[in-house]
């Protein structure tokens, strides 16, 4: 039985740089480089920053989830990591604090990837990716996980060909027997992405993840695109309305069948699809397992 290769030394973990803040953590880029001669894997290391016992708790649960996801279209899990805590003179802080090691994916997240490369992505390309984040989703649901947070920048590319999910600093498993989630507090949520029973009630489901995806359908076929974004569109919207009014708003917009505008060039068939995803009652939204193909239809028929 060899060393253990999901668990990483902190000695030989060389910082380089932040990667960006997720829910109550920051991920870092950083080298395993146990030889020291910088030819060890870049790797993304997730540490919590305010480590209260609740959000130890619930990083621990996002470790357990991402260390059972294996899937070709999810962020692999590499390890964990214990770090001693700088030894307080005096207090007994010597509690491990526990990091989680994550592939580290160069080409970045999936939003600023469509800025970068609108010119040379088409409209082939962009329903690849589509399919491709429906089967990681189909997967996650297959392994009873609502996801909580799928748009764009929560997506990283691995090249021109593949995406993966990534962040599940907000997903929850179904508990047995039940089909939704109730959530307590919404916390800093990106409404324009919750589907209305999520703004409303906070209820997620495989069927607000949906909704979600839907958005990214949108997203991917305005590249991206800051002034065309679902926040800005939304906002356009409801027009001017003081910040805690915003959700309520956002609400009764949808409770009348407004949605996000067709993409400027996006083919019909696909707003279509888009839309079907956001049906206001859930059980009205296709399933990730039937949305795959019907993607894939588009796929083969789409010329550009
Ligand atoms: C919070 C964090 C760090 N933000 C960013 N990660 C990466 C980023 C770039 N390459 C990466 N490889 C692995 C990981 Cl976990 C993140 C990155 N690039 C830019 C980010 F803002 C993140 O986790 N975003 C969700 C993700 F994009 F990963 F789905």
């Amino acid at each position: 039985m060899g060393p253990d290769p999901t668990l990483f030394e902190e000695r030989h973990l060389k910082y380089i740089s932040v990667l960006g803040k997720g829910n109550f953590g920051s991920v870092e880029l950083c080298r395993y480089d146990p030889l020291g001669d910088s030819t060890g894997e870049l790797v993304a290391v997730k540490r919590l920053q305010h480590s209260s016992a609740e959000h130890q708790h619930d990083f621990e649960k996002e470790i357990s989830i991402l260390r059972s996801l294996h899937h070709d279209f999810v962020v692999a899990y590499r390890g964990v990591c214990y770090s001693q805590g700088e030894e307080d003179a005096g207090a007994s802080s010597g509690q491990r604090r526990l990091h989680l090691v994550m592939e580290y994916l160069p080409s970045g997240c999936l939003r600023n990837y469509l800025q970068k490369n609108k010119e040379r992505l088409d409209h082939k390309k962009l329903l690849l990716y589509a399919w491709q984040v429906c089967k990681g989703m189909d997967y996650l649901g297959s392994q009873r996980y609502i996801h909580r947070d799928l748009a764009a920048r929560n997506i990283l590319v691995e090249n021109e060909n593949r995406v993966k999910i990534g962040d599940f600093g907000l997903a929850k498993i179904l508990p047995q027997g039940k089909e939704y989630y109730v959530v307590q507090e919404p916390g800093q949520s990106p409404i324009f992405w919750y589907a209305p029973e999520s703004l409303s009630d906070c209820i997620f489901s495989p069927e607000s993840d949906v909704w979600s995806f839907g958005v990214v359908l949108y997203e991917l076929f305005t590249y991206g695109s800051r002034s065309h974004s679902p926040t800005e569109e939304f906002l356009r919207l409801i027009g001017p309305s003081n910040p805690p009014l915003v959700v309520y708003h956002l609400f009764k917009l949808l409770k009348k069948n407004k949605r996000l505008p067709m993409p400027a060039g996006c083919p019909i068939e696909v707003f279509v699809l888009m839309q079907s995803c956001w049906s206001f009652l859930p059980c009205q939204r296709p399933r990730f397992c039937t949305l795959a193909p019907q993607i894939e239809v588009l796929r083969d028929s789409c010329c550009k």
